[in-house]
Order: C-alpha cells, then sequence, then structure tokens
C-alpha cells in the first residue's frame, strides 16, 4: 500500500528501496511477489494528476503546475568565452515513477555497440544479447495498426516485448505524418542515413524513423497514459503486491550499516525524516539495501552514509566507513541544442497532417554516425580525438579517479564508434511551431556529483563538466551545423517561411567553424540523461558498483538506477533502465535463493553510518559480496577490444 504516515509502517523488511522512481518502483515490483519490501520516496503520489497521466498534455515540456517536476542549478559550466560561464538547469522528477513521470517519453533503447562496450569495461552479463531478454521483460509494445504503417511507422517484432508492464506505442493517430515524412528524407539527405525498420534493434550504423514512446496507448493496456514506471509497474490492479509498502513524502538520510573492514560491510537499514523537515527515523533490512535514488542523488545518499571518498568525507565531518573514490566521480550527461524552433509557412498552418495538436514530442529520430556526420574519415577522426582525450580536466575536477581510467574508457568508446555506433540524435517536434532537437551520444567528458552538506534535503553539486573535452565540443559544433543543414533542406524547409531560418537564431548555413562553436558553446542545453555517479566497472578505475550491482566492499547494499551505467550508451535512458531493473531484480532473487536473510533486527547492533572505522573497499570472494575485477587495467585495456569485436 501507498501511505506517507510511518505510524502505518512496519520497522523491518527484507528489503528496503531508496527512491520510488524508474528503476526503483520496477526493482520493487519483482521482489514483492515473494518479499517483503519497503520503497522510501521523497516526493508525493501523483497518481491523478493529467498534468503527468496525459500523455498528450506535454508539448515538448511538462506544464509548470507539475511539482513533481523539479530543477535544481548547476555549478558555473564552460561557456563561448573559454571560462566558466554557464549555470544549467538540473532537471529532475521528484514524486513516485521519478524521471519517468515528468520525462518526454521518447523510447529509445541502447545500442548494441553500447552495451558491449558497458561489458567490455569489465562487466560480464551486461552485453546487448542478455541486456535485450531484460528490457524485452519489461515492455509490452503495440504494433502500429493499418493506418499508422501507411503513414510511416514500422517495427521488427523480434525485438520486443509482449507481456511486461510498460506500455511502448507510436501515437494514435500516427501524429503529423507530413512533417514525418520531410523530417525523415530532409535528414536522409544531410546525412546520408538510412530509413530503418526499428529504432529499438541495437541498430549499428545510423538510421532514422518515427519514434515510438513509452506510453500506453493499448486499448486493452491502459488507453492514451504516460507509462510511467508508476502507472508500469505499481497503481494497475494485477501489478499491485501485497508484500509491497510505499512511503511517500519521505526523505532517505543514511543507510545504516555494520561490521567489516572494509570487504564485509552490512546494510542493516536506512535513516530518513520527512520531507518537510522533521524526526529523523530508522527502518531495518533482512536481506538488502538498493539504492535508486538516480544519478544525481544515490551518490548523495552513500556519501552521508560515510560511503566515499575518505579525505572528501572527513572534510564534511562525516566519518568513513568505507574509502571508494568513486561514488559521486565519472558522472556524465549529454548535450542538448533544445527547441530550435522554425514558424510554418501559411499554406500549412490549417492543414491538419503539420499542425496537429496536441502535439508528441520526438516524433522522427535520426542517429547519425560518425561518417555521416563528418564525412568518410569521420569515424577515424572521431576515434582518434577520442583516445587522445586529456584526463587533465577531468582529474583535477574528480571527474576520473585516475587517467588510466580515462584512457581504458576512451578506448572502448572509441571502439564503439569504430562498430559504428550512432554520434548524434536529432528529433523532431511538431508543435505550434516545427522545431529541431539535438544531442550527442557517449560523451567523453567527465564531472562530479558531490555533497557540501550533510542535509538529505540540501541539493547535491550535480556537475557534469559539459563540453570540457576537445571532442566533445567538436561532435557538437558539428551537430549544430546539421541542424542548419536539416532545416534548409526541402522538403523539410519547405514547410516553413520565409524568415524561418533566420528567426530560429542559428548561424548562417555558411558560417564560420569558429562562428559555430560559439554559437554551440553559447546555446547548448543538458542532455537531461544523467549516467556514471556510482559506476559499474572494475574498482580499480574508480568503479562503485560490481557487475552483480553490489556496492564494493559491501555484502547486501545495491545500486540500481542510471547512475551505474560507467557510459552514456542510452540515447534515452528510460527503457534501458527498466531492463536494468529487470536485471538487477533478477540477480537479487537469485541471491536471495541461495542465501539466508540476516538475522532479526533485534539481535542486531547496527552501528551508526558514521560511526565504524575507517576502512578500505577492496575486492572479496564470496558469492554475496561484491567481487572486485582484478584483471588490472592493463589488462582490461588489451581485452577491451577483443570483447567488443567478438
Ligand atoms: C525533463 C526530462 C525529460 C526526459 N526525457 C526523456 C525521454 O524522453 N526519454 C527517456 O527515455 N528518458 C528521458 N529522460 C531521462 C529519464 O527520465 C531518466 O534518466 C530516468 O527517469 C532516471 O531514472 P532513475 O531510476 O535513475 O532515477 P529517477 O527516476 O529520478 O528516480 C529516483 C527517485 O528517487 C527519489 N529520491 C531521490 N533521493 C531520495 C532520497 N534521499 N530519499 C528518498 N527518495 C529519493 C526521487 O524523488 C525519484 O523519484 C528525461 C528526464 C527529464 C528530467
Amino acid at each position: 500500500f501507498i501511505t506517507n504516515d510511518t505510524t502505518q509502517v512496519p520497522t523491518s523488511f527484507e528489503y528496503i528501496i531508496v527512491g520510488g522512481g524508474t528503476t526503483g518502483l520496477a526493482v520493487a515490483n519483482r521482489l514483492a511477489v515473494n518479499h517483503t519490501v519497503l520503497v522510501i520516496e521523497r516526493g508525493t503520489d501523483e497518481r491523478d494528476n493529467e498534468g503527468i497521466n496525459d500523455p498528450m498534455s506535454i508539448n515538448g515540456a511538462i506544464p509548470a503546475n507539475v511539482t513533481c517536476h523539479q530543477v535544481g542549478m548547476s555549478p558555473p559550466q564552460v561557456g563561448s568565452n573559454g571560462t566558466n560561464v554557464r549555470v544549467q538547469a538540473i532537471q529532475y522528477g521528484n514524486c513516485l515513477g521519478g524521471g519517468s513521470s515528468v520525462n518526454t517519453m521518447v523510447g529509445s533503447r541502447p545500442t548494441l555497440a553500447g552495451m558491449n562496450a558497458v561489458e567490455a569495461l569489465g562487466n560480464p552479463g551486461w552485453g546487448w544479447d542478455e541486456f535485450l531478454t531484460f528490457m524485452q521483460q519489461s515492455e509490452t509494445f503495440t504494433p502500429p495498426n493499418p493506418q499508422q504503417v501507411a503513414q510511416g511507422a514500422s517495427f521488427n517484432a523480434s525485438v520486443h516485448g509482449t507481456n511486461g508492464p510498460v506500455g511502448v506505442s507510436f501515437t494514435n493517430p500516427l501524429l503529423a505524418p507530413q512533417v514525418q515524412f520531410a523530417a525523415k528524407n530532409a535528414t536522409e539527405s544531410v546525412y546520408g542515413v538510412q530509413l530503418t525498420e526499428d529504432m529499438g534493434d541495437g541498430f549499428s550504423g545510423g538510421h532514422l524513423a518515427s519514434s515510438y514512446h513509452h506510453i500506453h496507448f493499448n486499448e486493452t493496456l491502459q488507453k492514451q497514459r504516460r507509462s510511467s514506471s508508476a502507472w508500469s509497474f505499481l497503481y494497475p490492479e494485477d501489478q499491485q503486491r501485497s508484500n509491497l509498502t510505499v512511503l511517500t513524502q519521505h526523505t532517505v538520510n543514511t543507510i545504516v550499516t555494520s561490521g567489516g573492514n572494509g570487504t564485509n560491510i552490512t546494510a542493516t537499514g536506512v535513516t530518513l525524516l520527512p520531507t518537510s523537515g522533521g524526526d529523523m527515523i530508522t527502518y531495518s533490512v533482512t536481506r538488502e539495501v538498493i539504492v535508486s535514488a538516480g544519478a544525481p542523488f544515490s551518490p548523495a545518499v552513500l556519501l552521508r552514509s560515510g560511503i566515499g571518498n575518505a579525505t572528501f568525507l572527513q572534510g564534511l565531518g562525516i566519518t568513513p566507513v568505507l574509502d571508494l573514490p568513486g561514488v559521486g566521480s565519472n558522472f556524465q550527461d549529454q548535450t542538448l541544442f533544445v527547441n530550435i524552433s522554425f514558424p510554418i509557412a501559411n499554406q500549412f498552418q490549417s492543414n491538419p497532417n503539420v499542425t496537429i495538436e496536441p502535439v508528441m514530442f520526438g516524433i522522427v529520430v535520426a542517429h547519425a554516425t560518425a561518417n555521416e556526420a563528418f564525412g568518410s574519415n569521420g569515424t577515424q577522426m572521431v576515434a582518434s580525438q577520442i583516445r587522445n582525450t586529456v584526463a587533465d580536466r577531468a582529474l583535477s575536477s574528480g571527474g576520473v579517479v585516475n587517467a588510466q581510467s580515462m584512457q581504458v574508457q576512451a578506448n572502448v568508446t572509441a571502439s564503439a564508434f569504430e562498430i559504428n555506433h550512432p554520434l548524434i540524435e536529432l528529433f523532431f517536434n511538431p508543435g505550434g511551431t516545427l522545431s529541431l532537437w539535438s544531442q550527442n551520444t557517449l560523451p567523453m567528458s567527465r564531472g562530479t556529483v558531490r555533497i557540501n552538506t550533510t542535509n538529505p534535503l540540501d541539493f547535491p553539486i550535480v556537475d557534469a563538466q559539459y563540453l570540457t573535452t576537445d571532442v566533445d565540443i567538436t561532435i557538437f559544433t558539428r551537430a549544430a551545423r546539421r541542424l542548419g543543414a536539416v532545416a534548409s533542406t526541402p522538403p523539410f524547409s519547405n514547410l516553413l517561411t520565409d524568415t524561418a531560418y533566420a528567426q530560429s537564431g542559428l548561424p548562417a548555413v555558411n558560417a564560420s567553424d569558429d562562428e559555430w562553436r560559439t554559437w554551440t558553446l553559447d546555446h547548448y542545453s543538458p542532455g537531461v540523461h544523467f549516467v556514471g555517479s556510482n559506476s559499474m566497472m572494475p574498482q580499480e578505475m574508480g568503479g562503485v558498483v560490481s557487475p552483480q550491482l553490489l556496492v564494493y566492499g559491501t555484502t547486501n547494499l545495491r545500486v540500481a538506477d542510471a547512475s551505474i551505467m560507467p557510459l552514456s550508451v542510452f540515447p534515452h535512458c528510460t527503457l534501458g533502465l527498466y531492463g536494468v531493473a529487470e536485471k538487477a531484480a533478477a540477480m537479487i532473487l537469485q541471491t536471495a535463493s541461495t542465501s539466508p536473510p540476516l538475522p532479526s533486527p533485534t539481535s542486531t547492533s547496527p552501528s551508526s553510518s558514521t560511526g565504524t572505522a575507517p576502512a578500505s573497499a577492496s575486492s572479496t570472494s564470496p558469492s554475496n559480496a561484491a567481487a572486485s575485477t582484478k584483471v588490472g587495467i592493463a589488462g582490461i585495456v588489451g581485452a577491451v577490444l577483443l570483447a567488443m569485436l567478438s
């Protein structure tokens, strides 16, 4: 049941999940079939909020009156004059469903090359083939009907799921087919990308297609409703679990831990307080704590619990429990050009095929490879720039824990592009005006999530260090130029007024590289696809969790959310995160089937999370402990290419 009243909540559970967002609610649903589960969500239950539920209400932006949609501010980021001049808005979801309750529902998946790169970083079992089965498990895909097919929607049934809680569908009827036609044709001729059958098939190589969304457009599921994780895994009658308690409007402060000397630390519970302020309370756990607070917030929970860089923690007056320098480092976000708008020509204003209202975001999505973006030697140029990425800035900001980590990640990323990973995404939004959006994939800039107070109600310092590598600037400047090219290429340009291009604010198509670069640095925004702040990779490289998602040095503390993804392989995160949730739940249930629960809370004496002696997390071999991958960085570098090419 769902409550915000702690007097109704038992004090001990088999599993406690920190955060009732995208990944957390999906994990909870699977565990609660046979186990008692408590989810603690700092935000509210927005079940009846039509601003969230109605997928057609968003018009490319979440209405301002939806309190679930929150914004924090980043520290100053790079701007066009080369110094730190731009503060960026860090958007996030703050209610049941988390980001999936406020996002724009573009339903894309990670790529084959991307997931194989994640596996090659030292994460066996996370390659595309296995990961696809978990993504399929979470979804029910609604194939387009004959009319939608005639208007351009296509799919490949073999890569989709048919029996999961998440609805994945094309809009019905398909929106703005004339814009979709024009967008596809202009993009094909500018980038040379090909129309593809399905965006979710791992797509090696560039492609474009009509986009599907994570929405229940299925008549037999839930007609016309946002398929948030709350409306997929929590609210529907057939998904409700009697073993599941969801406590809203409460914020987790710390994870309570006991024992261990850096190798066997056990989570015994959590401390929390009302989000509106009040007394701290404790719940205990007999199996595992799973942190699912999202990439900007999960590291903050670990840091407050004494898990992180010991020196940093001591500086804040927190006694280290586990010296794990990777917590909060390797943080990444894509960059985005939002809403570059072009007025529609008068003759199309009354044409319902063009200006359909309400509108849907991202009706055509295109992914171009490096060759398609830069010409025939593009892949070679991009791969070589990536391999030459200098780690200095990331090292000084704490974005990577050592130069070798950057080098290994650069090698893996370059190899992904060499097997034809998309470089740039472009999507089209038919609002009151037509708008183009573009973002990069697999950025190399690395930032941090840190805290500067121990107050759990304070917003962390979310510092993505956007565009702080040369290669990211090179790629994103090219993305800007290509936006201009698409906007001025028929048949897309035919839909626009004569002055549309000038009104959009883009530099002239033939402007110099320097002009485009300046415009890029002045106009980029966060991609809001935050990942990496508790990266799943070897501990020597700054990894925080093992391939089993166990925090290194702990026996029963896992992280399951976007923070574990060590590379930005999701063009958009949500459908991939449901795969993470399914895989996490399967691993947790596997552990439960072979391990007894902890002794009951009355027979243990949990220490406060800040009370134990500092210890250095290191590898352990017990089956349910977080085993560090001890192959050494040199071994990883060599294994990476072989693994990716196999
Ligand atoms: C505006 C916007 C648009 C986006 N558009 C798209 C899109 O079109 N397609 C797509 O696939 N992705 C999109 N994304 C990204 C996607 O929504 C996120 O990547 C994803 O939701 C993150 O899931 P998560 O499980 O990691 O975290 P979240 O879904 O953020 O869940 C974390 C939860 O933990 C809670 N929490 C945090 N700290 C605490 C604490 N201390 N105690 C208790 N609870 C806590 C939060 O309130 C939240 O509910 C968008 C994101 C935003 C913000």
